[in-house]
């Protein structure tokens, strides 16, 4: 078999570059540094540490402790189990409604959070609680319009948060590694113009998201 010939039939559609060149799986883009120097992402932001590990088991047992439901998707079922605080985007019916408020335990890691992200913690008025079990993961997608910025803490077991933005004739593609216990906050490009996803991995993991309203979140909260 020919190298390039190694990513099954679509890498065999460009038989003329062998395939470590035709089909690079980290593509950088035109980028800014990140906390630590290293080439990043516009709009994403990263840092390992965030939570210590004697928080990180409280937070997981606290997740295990709310009631999970699986993602639902326009009458699909999917593989990971959430629940949401603050406001609730209802991805069966497109709604945008106010929810439970965020529970006491929430607060001082969204104030934390908030912090990172150079916010003020009120400003994250919607949380999002997942578990990933074995099998299951998040497609590609960019998050809702009535959010603005995302910050997302990682819990229990590494994974690789995948971007990709469409270009002519295929993706730009980067892939950001998301340790447990780190957070990551979406903003700008990374947000706006850029999708992102998780491949399902072999073992589980927590994650933890705060979202602002954007004009659109606030329009319709204000309407309601
Ligand atoms: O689990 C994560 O960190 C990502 C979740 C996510 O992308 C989303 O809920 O929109
Ligand atoms: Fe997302």
């Amino acid at each position: 078999m020919q190298p390039w010939c190694r990513g099954g039939w679509k890498a065999r559609r460009r038989p003329q570059i062998p395939w470590p060149i035709a089909r690079p799986l980290v593509q950088i883009p035109l980028s800014s540094p990140d906390l630590f120097g290293a080439p990043g992402l516009s709009g994403l932001a990263t840092s390992e540490a965030f939570v210590a590990p004697d928080e990180e088991g409280r937070l997981i047992a606290a997740i295990d402790g709310v009631k999970l439901r699986p993602f639902r998707f326009q009458g699909w079922l999917g593989k990971r189990l959430t629940t949401s605080f603050g406001w609730r985007y209802d991805f069966d019916d497109a709604s945008f409604t106010q929810g439970t408020p965020l529970p006491d335990w929430l607060l001082p890691l969204r104030d934390q959070a908030a912090a990172f992200a150079g916010l003020a913690p009120a400003e994250f008025e919607h949380a999002l609680l997942i578990r990933y079990d074995p099998g299951a993961g998040i497609g590609w997608h960019k998050d809702r319009p009535v959010f603005e910025h995302v910050i997302g803490i990682s819990l229990g077991n590494s994974a690789t948060m995948r971007f990709r933005k469409r270009r002519p004739g295929g993706f730009d593609r980067f892939a950001a590694p998301m340790a447990p216990r780190s957070i990551y906050h979406l903003s700008g490009e990374a947000r706006h113009l850029w999708e992102h996803s998780i491949a399902p991995m072999d073992v589980p993991r927590w994650s933890i998201t705060f979202r602002s309203l954007s004009d659109k979140g606030r329009a319709i909260s204000s309407a309601s």
